[in-house]
């Protein structure tokens, strides 16, 4: 589905990602965990090119998307950002309404007949959990709805465009334990049709729901693998560190 060669990350000179490489298989959590400053974000971003809009980053090795190299000149980047979507640390809806929020993408895409955008914005709410809270205000704004709702609303625009893979920013650690629970729930059943590449510093979100756990530090992967094992039997001692907070 998605794998990484060699892959390093430059910011001007300094070399934030180095040489990692990872392959990611179709569905399921991966969560990126690691120290502060240790790369993860950069990592996350440079999967689906958002790092392009950053002045002085650069990417060197290989990411293959479907088998085809996402830095190659002739990648259509809108399209890359559809197939691999972005959910952002603070929600950002749009200030429009929750409907025009979840048809934002469908709409820049040409699409027009009411009927569709209709059924995508049921179809995308529903996915995301918020349907029965939203149903009767779709036409207020996104930003008037609480955090958490207005998380899972973003969380519906990206759905709405049908990504294959869902990249995620520390998704919930500007949420309370509720909007947390509910977000994870619903990140539960989304992973069945999706692949979801979260970023955490909560380590017990790590490993409540992700399949997949991969460990950071200083740039470089360290280890990668099941989370039980990653959490139970860490083959490496910064590994076990950081697990028992010892970094
Ligand atoms: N736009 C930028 N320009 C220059 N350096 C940057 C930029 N963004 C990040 N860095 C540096 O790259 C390194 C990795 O940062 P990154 O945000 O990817 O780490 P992180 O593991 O996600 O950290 P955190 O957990 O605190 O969000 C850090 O040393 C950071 O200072």
């Amino acid at each position: 589905m998605l794998t990484v060669d060699k892959m390093s990350v430059f910011y001007d000179d300094f070399e934030a990602v180095k040489q990692v490489s990872m392959s990611f298989e179709e569905k399921g959590i991966t969560a990126l965990i690691g120290p502060s400053g240790c790369g993860k974000s950069t990592f996350l971003k440079s999967l689906n090119r958002m790092n392009d809009l950053v002045p002085g980053a650069r990417v060197t090795g290989a990411i293959e998307y479907q088998g085809k190299d996402i830095y190659d000149e002739a990648v259509d980047v809108t399209q890359l950002r559809q197939d691999i979507g972005l959910v952002f640390q603070q929600p950002n809806p749009f200030p429009f309404s929750i409907y025009e929020n979840v048809v934002y993408g469908l709409k820049a895409n040409g699409i027009k007949d009411k009927a569709i955008l209709d059924e995508a914005v049921e179809t995308s709410l529903r996915k995301a959990a918020i349907w029965d809270e939203v149903k009767d205000k779709l036409n207020s704004r996104a930003d008037s709805l609480s955090g958490g709702q207005q998380q899972r609303v973003c969380i519906a625009r990206v759905l709405a465009m049908n990504p294959k893979v869902i990249l995620m920013d520390e998704p919930t650690s500007a949420l309370d334990p509720i909007s947390t629970k509910e977000i994870e729930e619903m990140l539960d059943t989304i992973k069945r049709e999706h692949t979801i590449i979260m970023v955490t510093h909560n380590l017990q979100q790590a490993s409540r729901i992700s399949d997949k756990t991969a460990f950071f530090s200083k740039g470089h992967l360290i280890e990668f693998g099941p989370t039980k094992d990653i959490f139970l039997t860490p083959q490496e001692k910064a590994t076990e560190n950081y697990i028992a907070g010892k970094l």
